[in-house]
């Protein structure tokens, strides 16, 4: 993911915000429907706080990303759960998804209603348009470039619509804004800011590194042990008052990290299980279940 790291540096001020959502605002009312995506591994963590208030009632699709990262039996109960919403709701690996056709799909059955209203009022036939909105760092450019496939014929400018943005056409009946709206999370939460932190959307180094590290190993050690296990040989007892110590010490043992004046080099360990956790090599992870909705 050396690639996500140049793309951590976005700090959201109040203006920042104000501005995005602005432009969100302004396109939204020539969409009909919003392709929200969310990163499997912290569904709700990877969604803007305000995207109801900002998208108002446009039909919406759920689409989780990175499945092949995150934890298939909670993937499978996000699905599940946005679908109970009332939500279209997939998850897909973007790296080795072939299948847009299948979303246009969902997206004609969503609008199927509307559509033949239009034209029972005798308005001309128009194709769907359809606009993906989404945090820093989920696959929003990934998702356009494959659904457009450089095949894409740009339609141009339309009108009530600022000169910049331009809608594709990617099938006979359905466009897409070429860019995508990009939202922010919700940084005053620590849960959430830790959770984004390990996804790779914000720079890990804005929050206390050694309280992520932390978060990280208490959450991995209840809910993927194994994971631990495999990966460093590592065993964790939380009834352990230098459980965490003790880690650290365990992972520059088994990763060889060179001690620091006689200590542990807590930097470079910490370094080296952040890079491990962002690519994935540590296992498939999720790190919410559905409990945090109710938070
Ligand atoms: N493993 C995996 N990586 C993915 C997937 N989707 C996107 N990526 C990677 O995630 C990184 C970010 O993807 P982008 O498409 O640039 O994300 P974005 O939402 O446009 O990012 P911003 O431009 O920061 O808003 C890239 O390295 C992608 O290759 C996926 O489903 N699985």
């Amino acid at each position: 993911m050396a690639n996500e790291n140049t793309k951590m540096n976005i700090h959201w001020f109040p203006g920042h915000m104000a501005k995005a959502r602005r432009e969100i605002s302004e396109k939204i009312k020539v969409v009909d429907i919003v392709i929200e995506l969310v990163d499997a591994r912290a569904p709700y963590s990877s969604k803007n706080p305000m995207i109801n208030e900002i998208i108002k009632n446009k039909p919406r699709f759920i689409i989780l990303t990175k499945k092949d990262m995150a934890d298939d039996q909670y993937t499978k109960q996000w699905v599940q759960y946005y679908e109970q919403c009332g939500y279209q709701a997939m998850s897909v690996n973007l790296k080795n998804f072939n299948e847009y056709q299948k979303i246009i799909e969902k997206c004609r059955y969503v609008l199927k209603d509307k559509m033949e209203k239009e034209k029972a009022r005798g308005l001309k036939p128009r194709a769907m348009r359809a606009m993906v909105l989404g945090i820093p760092n989920v696959g929003k450019s990934t998702f356009i470039n494959r659904l457009a496939n450089r095949k894409a014929t740009v339609t141009g400018n339309k009108p009530g619509v600022t000169k910049a943005q331009q809608i594709i056409r990617v099938a006979k009946d359905f466009e897409l804004f070429d860019t995508p709206g990009v939202l922010w999370p919700k940084l005053d939460d620590a849960h959430v800011a830790q959770n984004i932190a390990l996804l790779g959307s914000i720079k890990q180094s804005i929050l206390p590194l050694d309280d992520l590290f932390i978060a990280a190993m208490r959450y991995l050690s209840l809910h993927y042990p194994q994971l631990l296990k495999d990966r460093y040989q590592l065993e964790i007892d939380l009834e352990n008052e230098n459980w965490i110590v003790d880690a650290f010490d365990h992972i520059a043992k088994v990763r060889k990290i060179k001690p620091l004046k006689g200590e542990t080099d807590y930097d470079r360990v910490m370094e080296v299980f952040f890079s491990e956790i962002n690519d994935g090599s540590i296992g498939k992870i999720t790190w919410e279940d559905l409990s945090c909705v109710n938070v």
